[in-house]
Parts: structure tokens; C-alpha cells; sequence
């Protein structure tokens, strides 16, 4: 199948040579080309440029299939959505109610609400409702602009529901257009039989998850919540050194309730990406600077849980890459909108809109480890992109936060 895009308005984050992400004042830059063509065939870009060079290719050899006229339209590669837990039982709409009333999100899962929550809801459910539910999230999310999205584990928190759920993501892997990556986040919440013991539970997911999981390759990616009231530095280390023997790389939540040493472990076991981040000091920023570790902001959490806002602009002004992605569940970001994320990263972290871009695509493909195939209109690249509505400049997609401004979506080279 070749599709190609013709009098493009303007084809957005261009890369000529691509890079595996964007830092510090590059951020800023996002290359386009204006009056364009795309190309795509199967499901890879092949060729872009400007129409006048459209003009002069040979067009024999451009035998298309189809043409899509974009007049007044931007095409932008689609967002990459490097932090999700879409996967889950049902949605927690009374803690939201709680939250209103007073009670702060720790304060719900120390009486065993939030993520233990979702867990007994998920013991209930079969491998099969899980993915009918997590299928109409998808939908959802692709036509919001999505291309590729990671998927954690972690409302199971024992070695069948575990493993059940990244089932789910296996069969989503297989039956969406998506790109999907798979982390395995048994240490997402302490069960309540270990509260008081929470070493035996570590134990369990080192010595009877990891190894299924590992044998069924059933995860891409490991994660831990390290922070206050859930998973202490020492435990993170212990599953992310187990995690790297069964080659599965870090991505771990850090530094969401508390200076906790989240980044420094994360950075140490060579995580992919530190997620998170509302408390960050000089000593973090240090760590991070000398490290491959991508710091991802999940702009939805610190939102809808009023949380104090990660320094984005310390970050960048740095010298480092950020990334933001959605945290989409039930308990702390109930969205999985990239386009909503790249509104809050402007208003509420003072993020230019080029930052957000490249925050969005290029910087979010490294942190789940896609960054070569996805993140940019780039040749050989994946042909995910997005044709957007007649919108008069790309600065006007995250400035109009609550307007659908996405008209087509191409995944893997055919219109969704
Ligand atoms: N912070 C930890 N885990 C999720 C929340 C999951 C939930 O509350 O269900 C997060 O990334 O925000
Ligand atoms: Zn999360």
C-alpha cells in the first residue's frame, strides 16, 4: 500500500539525520518543511520534502494508491506514549470523590484503597474482559493521536494476576496497530498480608514472577514504585539488579512524594527513564546529567492529584531532554490525551511548544526504547503520523487544549 500526502500546510519534527532524542536548547527547535509532500509505503515512511521537489521526482516511480490532498492541514508523526497502565479493572471515580473531600491520595492507599483497589477488582476479571475493556481505550487513544504506548503490569501483585495482565498486553500487542512496549510493575503497591514484612513480597516477585515472566517473554521493561510509603531504594535495587539478569531494562516511577533516592537508583541500574519527578534537587539533576536515563514528566498525575509540579524548565535549562507522557489509569490520571499533556507541559510547566513536541514524540519514543523506529518523520521510519485539522500554525495545537483538532490517523501505513 503507498499512500501520498500532497500540499501539506506544514510537515512537522523533520529529521534529515535522526537522533535517539532531543536536549537542553534543541528542545526548542522542532524542523519542518513547509508546502510538503509524504510518502509512505506499507508501513514506513519512504520519501517527504517540499511539493516544488515533488515536482521534480520521477513520478513513475511513486505508483500511489492513494493521494490525500492536506490543503490548510499540518501532518506531525504521532505521539509516543512512553508511561501507561491502561490495562485495569475499572475505573476508581469514588476516590476521586474522596480526593475532593479532603483525603490526599497516600492517605487513600494506606486504607487500602488506590492501586490495592484496583488490585481485588482485577483478581475478579478474566483475561478476556480485561482486554474488551483495555481494547476501548485504545480506540480511544488512537484516535487522539497515538502511535505507540507502553503498557504496565501492576494491579495483579501475585504471580497469576501479574502474569494475567501482561497476557492482556501480549494480546494487545497482537491485535492493535499500535507499537507497544510491556513492563512488568509487580512492585507497584506492598499487598496487605506483607505491609509489615514487605521483603517477603520482593522475594516473591524476584525468586516466582520474574522467572515465569522472563520464560513466557511476556515483558519488555521492568519498573518499580520507589517512594515514600511504597518500595524503599534498597528493594528497587534488589528487583531492578534481578530485572537486568533476565535482560529486562529499568523504567521506574521516582521522586512523586518525596526526595527518596528514586532518580539516583533508577540512574545506577541504568534505567530507560525516571518518571515522575515533582521532587527533584540539585543532586538528582547532577545524577541525571551524566546518565542515558530520559527524565519523563507525567503532567496528568501531578494535575488531577494537585501535586507540586516537576522543574521542567530546570531540567531543560540543564542541558537535559524531558519527555512527557500520560500516566493513563485509574487512580492518578484518568487520560491517556498526549495532545492535553502537551497543553499542561506549556501552561503549567512554562514549556515552549516546540519543547512539547519534541517532548511528545522523539523524547517519549527513547524512554520506551523506540526511538530508532518512531518519533519523527524520518525515512525508514514508522508511518504513524497524524493529518490535523485547517489549523493556522503547530503552536495552535496545544494552545487550543480542549479543541479535537486531529482529522486522520495513519498507523502502520493505513488510515484507522
Ligand atoms: N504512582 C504510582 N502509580 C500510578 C498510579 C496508579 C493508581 O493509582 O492506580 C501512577 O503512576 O500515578
Ligand atoms: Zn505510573
Amino acid at each position: 500500500m503507498k499512500i501520498l500526502l500532497v500540499n501539506i500546510k506544514e510537515l512537522v519534527q523533520v529529521e534529515e539525520e535522526p537522533k535517539l532524542w532531543v536536549a537542553g536548547k534543541d528542545m526548542a527547535k522542532v524542523h519542518t518543511i513547509k508546502d510538503a509532500f509524504l510518502l509512505l509505503r506499507d508501513e514506513m515512511i519512504v520519501d517527504f520534502g517540499s511539493m516544488e521537489e515533488l515536482n521534480g521526482r520521477d513520478l513513475d516511480n511513486y505508483d500511489v494508491l492513494m493521494e490525500i490532498d492536506c490543503t490548510g492541514r499540518m501532518v506531525f508523526p504521532s505521539f509516543c506514549d512512553s508511561h501507561t497502565h491502561l490495562v485495569y479493572p475499572a475505573s476508581r471515580e469514588q476516590e476521586f470523590v474522596d480526593k475532593i473531600k479532603g483525603l490526599s491520595y497516600e492517605e487513600i492507599a494506606r486504607r487500602g484503597g488506590g492501586i490495592l483497589n484496583s488490585a481485588n477488582r482485577l483478581h475478579e476479571m478474566s483475561e478476556e474482559e480485561l482486554c474488551v475493556s483495555a481494547l476501548e481505550r485504545i480506540s480511544e487513544i488512537i484516535y487522539k493521536g497515538t502511535g505507540a504506548v507502553e503498557i504496565k503490569s501492576g494491579y495483579g501483585l501475585n504471580p497469576e494476576d501479574e502474569i494475567k495482565m501482561l497476557r492482556v498486553i501480549r494480546r494487545l500487542k497482537e491485535s492493535t496497530p499500535l507499537a507497544i512496549k510491556s513492563t512488568f510493575l509487580g512492585a507497584h503497591s506492598i499487598p496487605m498480608e506483607y505491609r509489615d514484612n514487605p521483603s517477603v513480597y520482593v522475594d516473591q516477585i524476584i525468586n516466582e514472577m520474574l522467572p515465569r515472566i522472563a520464560d513466557e517473554e511476556l515483558a519488555d521493561y521492568i519498573d518499580v514504585f520507589c517512594d515514600t510509603g511504597f518500595f524503599s531504594v534498597a528493594d528497587t535495587e534488589r528487583i531492578l539488579e534481578a530485572g537486568t539478569k533476565y535482560g529486562l531494562r529499568a523504567k521506574i516511577h521516582a521522586n512523586e512524594l518525596g526526595l527518596t533516592g528514586g532518580v539516583q537508583v533508577g540512574v545506577k541500574n541504568k534505567a530507560l527513564s525516571v518518571d515522575h519527578l515533582e521532587y527533584l534537587g540539585d543532586d538528582e539533576i547532577n545524577v541525571l546529567k551524566h546518565s542515558q536515563t530520559m527524565p519523563t514528566i507525567l503532567p496528568g498525575a501531578a494535575f488531577f492529584l494537585d501535586l507540586p509540579l516537576s522543574p521542567a524548565r530546570r531540567l531543560i535549562d540543564s542541558g537535559l531532554p524531558v519527555a512527557l507522557a500520560t500516566d493513563f489509569n485509574p487512580g492518578s490520571s484518568p487520560s491517556g490525551d498526549m495532545k492535553f499533556m502537551q497543553s499542561l507541559g506549556c501552561i503549567r510547566y512554562k514549556m515552549l511548544p516546540e519543547e512539547v513536541i519534541n517532548a511528545t514524540t522523539i523524547n517519549s519514543a527513547y524512554a520506551m526504547g523506540i526511538s530508532d523506529g518512531y518519533g519523527s518523520i524520518a525515512r525508514g521510519k514508522a508511518a504513524n503520523v497524524f493529518i490535523t485539522r485547517d489549523i493556522p500554525s503547530y503552536q495552535y495545537f496545544p494552545y487550543a487544549y480542549n479543541s479535537e483538532l486531529i482529522e486522520t490517523v495513519i498507523l502502520r501505513g493505513e488510515i484507522q
